[in-house]
């Protein structure tokens, strides 16, 4: 990381939350298996929920009705999206992890004092019980959900926010994801980008994405 900062390390760093952090997928597909389901609709499992997980919780819900419902009115996307949020409230920390690696890595960037902050996509009402759940919630001072602000990556709102709140220059942060979402909102932004090859990215390679570099641990931040 320090060859990207030439020689020091970022006065912050901005990561995105699921497929980078946490594998969230199982509790997100167990809340909209759970919700297909009481609606009468068929379930479409984990391989799936996969590769829809990253541009916010109303997207996942719409990427799966498209996939088990040839007609979808406004009424069921309501209905679905209603009961996802009630479901996913009720399990998201149940089988979520976080990725080898990660514990430590934040701890170590913690006791450098480094700066971190988390940037989802996810709603700000599920993030912030996700990262006391699994006990990392004292790592991130500052916090910004898919809803936090009127736009969501790959917009760069939310990294420009944080940028101008911490009074540094867009080359001096560090984005770290794992979706393409995460590369574009980092170009916009002006700030370098790293990311992660395990998580979602919509069933496409991040290698050929455009990003500084890839990383496969998050330890590799303290190199
Ligand atoms: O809820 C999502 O779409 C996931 O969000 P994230 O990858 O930006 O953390
Ligand atoms: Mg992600």
């Amino acid at each position: 990381m320090k060859s990207l900062f030439e020689g020091s390390f970022p006065q912050l760093i901005m990561f995105d939350l699921d497929g980078t952090l946490v594998d969230s997928v199982p509790d997100l597909a167990s809340a909209i298996d759970k919700t297909l389901q009481s609606l009468g609709l068929p379930v479409v499992g984990e391989t799936n929920v996969r590769l829809w997980v990253g541009n916010g919780a109303s997207m996942l819900v719409e990427r799966a009705l498209k996939h088990v419902s040839p007609v979808i009115d406004s009424s069921l996307s309501g209905r679905a999206y209603a009961r996802f949020l009630n479901n996913y409230a009720d399990c998201l920390a149940d089988k979520s992890q976080l990725y080898g690696g990660v514990l430590d890595a934040l701890e170590k960037l913690y006791a450098r004092e480094i700066p971190m902050a988390i940037v989802t996509n996810k709603p700000i009402a599920f993030t912030h019980p996700l990262l006391t759940g699994l006990e990392i919630a004292h790592f991130f001072p500052t916090v910004l959900g898919g809803d936090s602000l009127p736009a969501k990556k790959p917009d760069p709102l939310p990294l420009n926010t944080l940028i101008e709140q911490y009074g540094i220059r867009p080359d001096q942060a560090l984005m770290v994801g794992d979706s393409v979402n995460d590369i574009l909102a980092a170009r916009a932004a002006g700030c370098p980008v790293i990311a992660v090859p395990y998580g979602y990215n919509h069933g496409q390679s991040i290698y050929e994405a455009g990003a500084d570099k890839v990383i496969c641990d998050l330890g590799e931040l303290l190199e």
